[in-house]
């Protein structure tokens, strides 16, 4: 397991980009016969993913955790960005079609990965500490609460889909769901915003192999901007905008921990008063 200790907005301007890179761009979570996790003091937030193999893949425990297994003291949502897959908890088996999430709750011990059929399943993990269990619950893609968002006319058209969150599935903490630009448009979550209480982590995926997302974070009058490449994961601490721009359509599974679940509790920023 990869520790990112946490940053503050004061040491954004002093970075370079390689340091930008090695603090905030989380590459490489999906390695078949692999789960692959990072550590993030962001609110302790767990994420990477899991790419079982010809063998189903337990997702183990770290010693990073100190946890006899990983959801003795967590929760984690989990989101397929890849071929159909199973996930099965404690011996109950969870169909996962590309795009459903499964919420897990604290205290399930065993949570085995495996391919469903031919293609390549790849899990998407984002895991917060839990203070309780809160039952483990599948939702199918097109099952969540939809927010028709942006506007063609300013290319940010896009349609968010709320799976994890408190007028939906329980949780602890994560907040949970995936949002998918509709073609022709490029940007988003413009005008941007922060929410001081709680951290949030992109993975932006169905990028062509041949296009970009120009992620922008930092203080919204701070801003610096990371390179990000498809299946790439961004850490986006509390103090930070979270915006971006593709050159292609793309999506992204969005996921937050931290103080509170009221997704609308955002402080927006005009980008007229952005730098
Ligand atoms: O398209 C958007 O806008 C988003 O998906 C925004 C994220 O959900 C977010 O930043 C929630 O705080
Ligand atoms: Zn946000």
């Amino acid at each position: 397991m990869e520790q990112r200790y946490a940053t503050s907005p004061e040491h954004i301007p002093g970075m370079d980009t390689d340091e930008l890179r090695s603090r905030y761009l989380v590459q490489g979570l999906f390695v078949r016969g692999e789960v692959n996790v990072t550590y993030t003091h962001h609110d302790r937030v767990v994420l990477g993913g899991a790419a079982p193999g010809d063998e189903p893949l337990p997702l183990p425990t770290y010693p990073e955790i100190r946890s006899e297994y990983f959801l003795e003291h967590r929760e984690i949502g989990i989101v397929n960005v890849g071929a159909p897959a199973t996930v099965t908890t404690d011996g109950e088996v969870h169909e996962m079609p590309t795009g459903a999430c499964l919420y897990v709750g604290r205290g399930v011990r065993d949570v085995v990965f495996a391919n469903a059929g031919d293609g390549q399943a790849e899990l998407y993990l984002f895991s917060a500490p839990a203070h309780t269990a809160y039952p483990t619950v599948l939702t199918l893609p097109g099952q969540g609460t939809v927010r028709e968002l942006g506007d063609q006319l300013t290319s940010n058209r896009r349609s968010l889909n709320q799976y994890i969150h408190e007028n939906g599935v329980k949780s602890c903490q994560i907040v949970m769901g995936v949002t998918q630009l509709h073609p022709g448009s490029m940007w988003n979550t413009m005008p941007a915003h922060t929410h001081d209480r709680r951290m949030e982590a992109y993975l932006y995926f169905d990028v062509p192999q041949d296009a970009r997302v120009i992620h922008i974070l930092g203080r919204p009058d701070e801003t610096r901007h990371l390179v990000v490449a498809d299946r790439e994961a961004i850490i986006s601490p509390s103090w930070s905008v979270h915006s971006g721009v593709g050159t292609a359509a793309y999506s992204f599974v969005w996921a937050m921990a931290g103080e509170n679940q009221s997704f609308d509790d955002m402080d927006g920023f005009p980008v007229t008063e952005m730098r």
